[in-house]
């Protein structure tokens, strides 16, 4: 079973509170790109999980591929299967696009069909948040107006547009941004009929251009071409634009320095859309 595994936007993001373990209450919209990873799943008898290539500076057992593997381990049908597991990376890691979520998430979905472990996608869901807090989004494939940590998911319909996306080059680390002294912790809750019609801003934007020189020169060159956005806690910066042509104007003027790509936008995500093109033709 061969899976794309897509990177998200988020096209805003509020936080609104602190919780005592240190986690954020936010408000944000998420939005999937057919900017994606692959993966390859090919079924074992061997009641071991196994995944190439390795990840430079990620060992196996930290990937978040494998965790969600092990997660989903007692819950086979056959107590002998095994899987092996094989990545082909496109998404920058540290680009506030999700990559690793995804990943863990294309994998919880992949084995509970191929394992048969007939787990629902909510509890898919929870399986996965104890991993990380965008791993829910990935798992239900819907874009929605998340609250929560980001697991509280509302489906909507936002438009999809043509995306360009710039990856500076250095990868921000997510905790250091929730971690930071200065970070906007008091935005306000807004409405999801709001959040449609007016969007927002994101509220990590000031602390990761404080720590990365390099996001802030970005956001501002895209900000020139109109109304840029930061995703997650960054690096990547990102801007809806009017057609495919539009995009491809700014992106022949990107500086080279800067990774970019030109995407779209997407409410189902790629992983279900193939999922279920793959059960189709597997039913007897
Ligand atoms: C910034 C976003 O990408 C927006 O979608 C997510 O909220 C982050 O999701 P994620 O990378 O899956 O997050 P996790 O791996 O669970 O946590 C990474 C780090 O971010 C902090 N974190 C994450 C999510 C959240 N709502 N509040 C937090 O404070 C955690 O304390 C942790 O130190
Ligand atoms: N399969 C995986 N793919 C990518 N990163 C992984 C994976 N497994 C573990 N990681 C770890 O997760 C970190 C974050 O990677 P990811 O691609 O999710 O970046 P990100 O989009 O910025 O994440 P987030 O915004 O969710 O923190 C990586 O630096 C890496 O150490």
């Amino acid at each position: 079973m061969q899976l794309p595994s897509p990177a998200k936007l988020n096209l805003f993001l509020h936080i609104t509170g602190r919780r005592e373990n240190g986690y954020h209450d936010l408000q944000t919209i998420f939005q999937f790109i057919d900017l994606c990873d692959t993966l390859e799943f090919t079924l074992t008898n061997d009641n071991q999980v196994t995944l190439t290539p390795d990840i430079e500076g990620v060992a196996t057992t930290d990937n978040l591929i494998y965790k969600a593997a092990k997660l989903l381990f007692p819950h086979r049908k056959n107590s002998t299967s095994g899987i092996h597991i094989s990545l082909t990376k496109q998404l920058p890691m540290g680009g506030g696009i999700g990559g690793g979520s995804s990943n863990a998430a294309t994998t919880l979905l992949a084995l509970n069909t191929l394992w048969e472990c007939q787990l629902s996608l909510p509890e898919l869901a929870d399986l996965g948040i104890t991993l990380g807090a965008d791993i829910p989004i990935f798992v239900m494939g819907f874009s929605a107006f998340a609250e929560g940590v980001g697991e509280k998911l509302q489906k909507v319909e936002p438009k999809t547009p043509y995306y360009l996306l710039l990856k500076p080059d250095c990868h921000v680390s997510t905790g250091q941004i929730f971690t930071d002294k200065y970070l906007t912790r008091d935005t306000p809750p807004i409405k999801m009929s709001h959040a449609l019609e007016l969007g927002g801003h994101n509220d990590c934007l000031e602390i990761v251009i404080k720590h990365n020189p390099e996001v802030e020169e970005a956001y501002f060159w895209l900000k020139n071409h109109g109304d840029a956005k930061l995703t997650g806690t960054g690096a990547c910066v990102f801007l809806a634009c009017e057609s495919f042509l539009e995009a491809e104007k700014i992106q022949q003027n990107t500086p080279k320095k800067w990774q970019s790509w030109i995407c779209r936008g997407f409410n189902t995500s790629p992983t279900h859309t193939a999922l279920k093109e793959w059960v189709e033709q597997h039913q007897n």
